[in-house]
């Protein structure tokens, strides 16, 4: 944690939706004129697509598990190093995962690769963590400790493999059998590394289908939101304002399912971010300015 250089997690399994809540959080920084720095979990994968193809092969050859939600896919204490770096100095070094041929050809590189090592830009405001790992503990590593904020994005299941077979389908070539056997394949991983971050969040924001998704494996339309309502459940240990009467009477279709849960209706799903998580970011960056301004009275914040 950092009081002067701010760090966001949103994380979730692979298709939960990270990418499509971190887009909510750039909206907001625009709002508030900052600079964030974006860091996408997938950058810290161990390998590209051809080497976790072997990697695959090796472990299965070995009758090992491994999976890419998993601690020996990725370079977890290289993410720690770059966050605990950003949080006692704004920098920090990291790279992008390219995705689609549309990514690769932006940068000149083949779909699956890596670009290199760089630095963060300088000067950012806020770190924002999109990933699998935002609340990871293990022995290699401790990321959940150094996040100030941390925002869980967990579908019911059925969802999440729907929109996880949509999306690698349409965007990223796969075969809906390939995609169903990756989500087999993943399923210790998603257990024992991914479900368990979900009780260290400050937040989980849980979209829940009110249309049939009994058999997720046959690619169909994703359920949207006006099919859907989110569970917001804060967890007793959350350092966001869980004053939930208010959030009642800030969004519209809003109620208390429990003492710590609100239910949205799912076409409030962004105005609910906001309302909730707006404050939260406000109040980071009043702390850091706060502790600029006690140590140097006499220079505007953006000095810092
Ligand atoms: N609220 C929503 N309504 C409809 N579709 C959604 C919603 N949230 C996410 N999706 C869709 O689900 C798919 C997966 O979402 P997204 O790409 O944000 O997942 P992700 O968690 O970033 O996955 P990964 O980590 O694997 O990149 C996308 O096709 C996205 O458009
Ligand atoms: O979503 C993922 C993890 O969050 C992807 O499965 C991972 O990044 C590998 O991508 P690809 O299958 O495109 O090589």
């Amino acid at each position: 944690m950092s009081v002067r250089h701010p760090i966001i997690g949103v994380t979730g399994s692979s298709g939960a939706g990270t990418s499509t809540a971190l887009r909510a959080f750039e909206r907001m920084c625009r709002r508030l004129s900052l600079k964030a720095a974006i860091v996408e979990g997938d950058a810290f994968h161990a390998y590209d697509r051809d080497g976790n193809r072997k990697a695959i092969a090796r472990a299965r050859i070995r009758g090992e598990h491994f999976s890419l939600l998993g601690p020996t896919a990725n370079l977890l204490s290289r993410l720690e190093t770059l966050l605990r770096d950003f949080g006692e100095r704004g920098t920090g070094i990291s790279r992008r995962y390219l995705h689609t041929e549309i990514e690769g050809a932006e940068v000149g590189q083949a779909a699956g690769t890596f670009t290199p090592w760089e630095p963060l830009p300088a000067h950012s405001d806020v770190l924002f963590y999109e990933g699998l790992h935002g609340g990871y503990v293990g022995e290699d590593a401790n990321i959940v400790q150094h996040m100030d904020l941390l925002v869980g994005v967990v579908p019911i299941i059925n969802l999440e493999w729907i929109q996880k077979l949509r999306r690698d389908t349409d965007e990223r070539g796969s075969a809906p059998e390939e995609v169903t056997s990756t989500i087999l394949r993943r399923m210790p991983d998603y257990v024992n590394h991914i479900a368990p971050q979900f009780s260290r969040t400050d937040v989980n924001f849980q979209r829940v289908p009110l249309v049939d998704t009994s058999n997720p494996f046959v690619v169909r339309e994703i359920p949207g939101n006006e099919e859907s309502l989110v569970v917001i459940h804060f967890n007793d240990h959350s350092r966001l304002s869980s004053d939930l009467d208010q959030y009642e009477q800030q969004i519209f279709g809003a109620f208390k399912s429990n003492a710590n849960t609100l239910v949205v209706p799912g076409d409030q799903m962004e105005t609910a971010m906001e309302a909730i998580l707006l404050p939260a970011l406000e109040k980071l960056i009043q702390r850091r300015d706060a502790a600029f301004a006690s140590l140097h009275p006499s220079q505007p914040p953006e000095a810092a």
